[in-house]
């Protein structure tokens, strides 16, 4: 049988992927500690495409954009993502759509697709307008953690426009820890249940997912309601096929999950760039300012400044900064053989300072995006945060829309700052977030 680092078949030009030696949890805790570093390092001793252990198996990391082109796209169809993201956080996301393959995949994704179209996004946009007006009134001013800010903010949006329930603090509190668990589990060292671990407590807040939208869905599909969740209950494909309870459940954890620390983390990056570079907060502030404060859907191509700065700050830190694979044919990645079960992963994190695609990768520079320079576009995979192929985000622009009418508010009534020398400190053990939560001093303008 090949085996990951199985030797390239006789007669074959490929050449074989050189594997770093380092035990797994070697590897994890260095890229733990200094993630870029740790890579620049691994591309420099092994090249683009090189092999190392990590979270107990070896993995083939396809850097650059060509190979991002080569998996996401797959269009050999070699690649699946149900074992290689299952592998991470199946236990926790368990049947959720990016953990489908293939004809099921497809299937599913075009019930789902219902809940994402430009109709429905217009009617959650209409949902989250007079919610988030009436946060932003309150928002706290003074010395705040913004990412945690933004957390609850993006927590009770969810829940509104999602689920359309309005859950006493103590039961929204309860989701959302819930949630926390499920995602910090993914990347837990210790991958078994041993109880007090990320991995026992990701295991049972799956539990208390499923049971809150278990009881909810009689209910549900009782009633039509603009939320996504009523749109799940009564989506039927082209085919006739409907979502099963059980599928509803599945989705809805997945998705909630997949919405609610993307959007989170895209905001607090956004602000910590505009707290950095305050000529951006100002032009942002001078362009919302040119429209209403209740926005319209077609109002939000107007905003171009939010819009460069978002695409900017999402380079800078993808939410998801790696796509994970799992070879299920023995294929090839930039003429590396790449045996069937290899597991393979395409780290955009570090794609996106590639000095082939970005002018001073380091530099927040929105303008880089502009139609002049459109450094993005010299690679398709050259800007990936939403990944692509068949598995590109389905909420983009749900969460574009999410993002912008929240910063639209932010930008227009408020002003904040960093001290000069502020660096945020990154974890980057799960989804990328700020160790001290993002410490900022807002004020209202
Ligand atoms: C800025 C915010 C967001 C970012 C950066 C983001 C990023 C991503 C990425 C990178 C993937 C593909 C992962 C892979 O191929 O391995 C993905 C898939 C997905 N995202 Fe998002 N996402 C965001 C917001 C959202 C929102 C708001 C929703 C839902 C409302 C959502 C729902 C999904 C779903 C369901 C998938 C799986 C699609 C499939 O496999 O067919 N995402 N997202």
């Amino acid at each position: 049988m090949t085996t990951v680092d199985s030797d390239v078949p006789a007669g074959s030009e490929l050449k074989k992927v050189p594997f770093s030696t380092r035990s797994g949890i070697g590897t994890v805790l260095g890229m733990r500690r200094d993630p870029f570093g740790f890579h620049e390092k691994r591309v420099a001793e092994f090249g683009e495409v090189s092999g190392m252990s990590a979270f107990g198996r070896k993995w083939v990391v396809a850097s650059g954009p060509e190979a991002a082109e080569e998996v996401l796209m797959n269009k050999k169809r070699s690649f699946a993502n149900a074992p290689a993201w299952s592998y991470l956080i199946g236990p926790f996301f368990n049947r959720g759509v990016m953990l489908m393959d293939f004809e099921e995949h497809r299937s599913h994704r075009l019930i789902l697709q219902q809940g994402f179209s430009p109709v429905a996004i217009r009617q959650y946009m209409d949902l989250m307008q007079p919610m988030i007006a009436k946060r932003m009134q309150d928002f706290p001013t003074g010395k705040i953690l913004l990412f945690k800010e933004f957390k609850a903010l993006t927590l009770d949006v969810a829940l509104e426009v999602f689920l359309g329930l309005e859950l006493p603090k103590a039961e929204a509190d309860r989701i959302n820890g819930a949630f926390l668990d499920t995602v910090q589990a993914g990347v837990a060292v210790i991958r078994k249940p041993v109880p007090g671990t990320r991995w026992w407590k990701g295991i049972r807040s799956r539990k208390v997912l499923e049971e809150f939208f278990y009881s909810h869905i009689p209910a549900k599909r009782a009633t039509a309601t603009p939320d996504l969740f009523s749109v799940l209950c009564h989506a039927e494909s082209d085919e006739g096929a409907t979502f099963s309870d059980e599928d509803i459940v599945n989705h809805m954890i997945f998705i909630l999950m997949a919405a609610h620390d993307t959007s989170t983390i895209s905001m607090t990056q956004m602000c910590y760039r505009m707290a950095k570079s305050r000529e951006w907060q100002a032009k942002a502030h001078e362009q919302s300012m040119t429209l209403d404060s209740e926005l319209t859907y077609d109002d939000l191509g107007s905003l171009t400044v939010l819009d460069a700065v978002f695409k900017e700050s999402l380079r800078m830190c993808t939410p998801v900064p790696a796509h994970p694979r799992m070879a299920v044919a023995d294929t090839e990645i930039q003429g590396y053989f790449v045996p069937e079960g290899s597991m393979v992963t395409v780290p955009s994190l570090f794609n996106h300072y590639d000095e082939r695609i970005y002018t001073d990768p380091w530099t927040f520079d929105p303008e880089r995006f502009g139609p002049d320079r459109a450094e993005d576009k010299k690679f398709r995979m050259g800007w990936s945060p939403f990944g692509g192929g068949v598995h590109k985000c389905i909420g983009l622009y749900f969460g574009q829309m999410e993002i912008k009418t929240i910063m639209h508010q932010l930008v227009r009534d408020f002003e904040w700052s960093v001290p000069a020398d502020y660096e945020m400190p990154m974890d980057y053990s799960s989804l990328p977030i700020p160790k001290d939560r993002l410490p900022v001093t807002l004020r209202r303008r």
